[in-house]
């Protein structure tokens, strides 16, 4: 079985170091952090506030990001062993991708996609401060978090709530280690609910998969392509 989770939010949320340690806990799983698809420098437009608008998805190349996740989808295992993932034995059938990014729900043709969308917040000061000890590869301007980050992620959450986008929010205030075992632990209730709804038997045959963990995005639009989550 196969099962996509996302690990979005907001910036600084604490998306990375989540995905970290879920990466080492659970078997035959495999990331791609939406960062790697950054466009080049000089791609990214400068917005009438002077900022170089870095936290909008014109900014990212999302069909880049779509190309990879389709070739995990075409072949997990291949993917796994070609970035450096052994295959569990006792997990063979299991294959797990996590995807790492602060706007992995608001490009269109992956938000079907996934098995469970998880959401990191913060509140703005805790954001600011945090942000604020990172360091870019590019480093921010002042005043870019008020007058760019900040406004950016406001608005493509509240897009994404309004077009009815199902997500699981987290509270990035609660301690690493919380936030670790209450997503290991759902992401194993996930698993084992599948295998078992997937398990026929001589009187219950298999049932189709139920709105549950896959799908949960409003519109009724059949998916690009959807993993074999069941
Ligand atoms: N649960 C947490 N509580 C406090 N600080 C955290 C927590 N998780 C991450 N951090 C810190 O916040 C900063 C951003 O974390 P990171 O995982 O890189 O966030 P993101 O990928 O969402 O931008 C880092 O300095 C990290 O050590
Ligand atoms: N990785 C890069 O090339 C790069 C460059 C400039 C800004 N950023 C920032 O990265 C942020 C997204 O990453 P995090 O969610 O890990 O903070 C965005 O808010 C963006 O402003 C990244
Ligand atoms: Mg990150």
């Amino acid at each position: 079985m196969k099962l996509i989770v996302g690990i979005g939010g907001v910036t600084n949320g604490g998306k990375t170091t989540l995905t970290n340690s879920l990466l080492k806990a659970l078997p035959n799983c495999c990331v791609i952090h939406q960062d790697d698809f950054f466009k080049p420098q000089d791609q990214i437009a400068v917005g009438e506030d002077g900022f170089k608008q870095w936290d909008v998805l014109e900014s990212l190349d999302m069909e880049a990001m779509l190309g990879t996740v389709r070739a995990w989808l075409s072949s997990p295992q291949k993917f796994a062993r070609a970035h450096g993932v052994s295959i569990r034995p006792d997990a063979a059938d299991t294959d797990i991708l996590i995807l790492d990014g602060f706007l992995l729900y608001s490009y269109r043709p992956m938000v079907d996609l996934y098995s469970r969308r998880y959401f990191l917040t913060v509140p703005y000061e805790e954001c600011k401060w945090r942000r604020s000890t990172r360091n870019y590869t590019v480093p921010d301007p002042p005043g870019l978090f008020d007058g760019h980050v900040w406004p950016m992620y406001q608005k493509y959450r509240r897009e994404m709530e309004a077009d009815g986008v199902e997500v699981v929010y987290l509270d990035g205030m609660k301690s690493r280690e919380e936030l670790f075992h209450q997503v290991l632990q759902d992401i194993q209730n996930s698993l084992l609910n599948r295998s078992q709804a997937s398990a026929p038997t001589p009187a219950h045959p298999a049932r189709p998969q139920g709105p549950g963990l896959g799908g949960g995005h409003r519109a009724a639009r059949p998916p690009a392509s959807q993993p074999d989550t069941v």
